[in-house]
């Protein structure tokens, strides 16, 4: 088994900023299972760094050198998600107008990422199934049996148990995905990571401009926050404080900034925040907004989601502005 200090490692590490003990403990879990290869489901609140955990898992591993793929099950549709997944003949449905090899293909010596596992339709978890138990899997509209040695990564915020009894996600599955599991604790469960998380949100460079400092008081506002939307929504957060304060940043912008979240229901990752969102417009504005956000400010991505053009999300943005 090669550890990093037997082999040459030539990509940078994740970052992944934290001190708190939960933290510590994720990352320590982390090192200790990168090696095998074994599948691993990490679970946790959105937003509290699944993907992150994910990259250290490859990161740590021997197949460090081969790609990383990560796909978010919750954004393609049945059809393009299993295609995606597992590629597709020419002419196997409309739209397949020429060959695809799907990721398990291009992660074949690598890692592949599955984020939102549990979004997976019923023939996706079948196919997984089978390779997980086989290592085998056929591409859509072919008879060729194809192999992979992908190692497979997965990740949810949902109770995959209760989804079991509700008959929506194959129990066989849930065993053979959750033989080793990190669970992530929520953010304000590990309020020590936020002073070091903030100064480095706050450091990344912002077209070359000096970074804003904290007033005193400014910490405690933002360490004493609930954070339902995690590292990301404190992310958002500081990057919003950096571009609307100049020079220092003061504790009544910090709660002003934190109050206007709640009300536009962007910091939050359910859907229900939206009922404060006032006007339809607003609550189209704030919807539009929150899906951006989970795409990490990807519009093309974000359009698909939506089933709109990008010219209608940037009028949509436009419209409170
Ligand atoms: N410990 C950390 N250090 C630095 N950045 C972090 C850390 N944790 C999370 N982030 C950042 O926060 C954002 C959300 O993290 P990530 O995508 O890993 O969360 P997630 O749990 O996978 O979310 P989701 O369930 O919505 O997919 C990303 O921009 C990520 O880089």
């Amino acid at each position: 088994m090669l550890t990093k200090a037997t082999k040459n490692n030539t990509k940078k590490p994740p970052l992944a900023i934290g001190r708190s003990a939960p933290w510590c403990e994720v990352i320590a879990m982390a090192k200790k299972m990168a090696p095998l290869q074994m599948p691993v489901l990490i679970t946790g609140e959105s937003g509290v760094g699944k993907e992150v955990v994910a990259q250290i898992l490859h990161y740590w591993s021997e197949r460090e050198q081969s790609n990383f793929i990560p796909l978010n099950c919750g954004l393609l549709q049945d059809q393009l998600l299993e295609s995606e997944l597992f590629g597709h003949k020419k002419g196997s449905f409309t739209g397949a107008i020429q060959e695809h090899d799907g990721l398990f293909h291009a992660a074949t010596e690598g890692t592949l990422f599955l984020d939102e596992i549990g979004e997976l339709s019923a023939t996706c978890q079948a196919k997984l199934l089978r390779v997980l138990e086989t290592g085998e899997y056929r591409p859509m509209g072919s008879t060729q049996i194809k192999r992979t040695n992908a190692r497979i990564i997965a990740a949810t915020h949902r109770d995959l148990e209760k989804m079991i009894s509700q008959g929506r996600f194959r129990q066989d599955l849930y065993y053979r995905l959750n033989v080793l599991t990190i669970n992530i604790p929520p953010l304000n469960q590990r309020t020590d990571d936020i002073p070091l998380l903030v100064d480095h949100f706050l450091g990344q460079t912002l077209g070359g401009t000096t970074p804003p400092v904290l007033a005193p008081g400014a910490m405690k506002q933002l360490m004493g926050h609930h954070w339902p939307g995690n590292v990301r929504e404190l992310k958002n957060v500081i990057e919003r404080l950096r571009v609307y304060c100049d020079g220092e940043i003061r504790a009544e912008s910090v709660e002003s900034m934190l109050s206007s979240q709640s009300v536009n229901g962007v910091g939050d990752n359910s859907l229900a925040t939206f009922h404060a969102a006032g006007t339809l417009a607003r609550m189209e504005h704030a919807y539009v907004q929150w899906v951006i956000e989970r795409c990490e400010g990807n519009i093309s991505q974000a359009a698909r989601i939506l089933g709109v053009s990008r010219t209608t999300i940037y009028k949509i943005q436009n419209t409170l502005q």
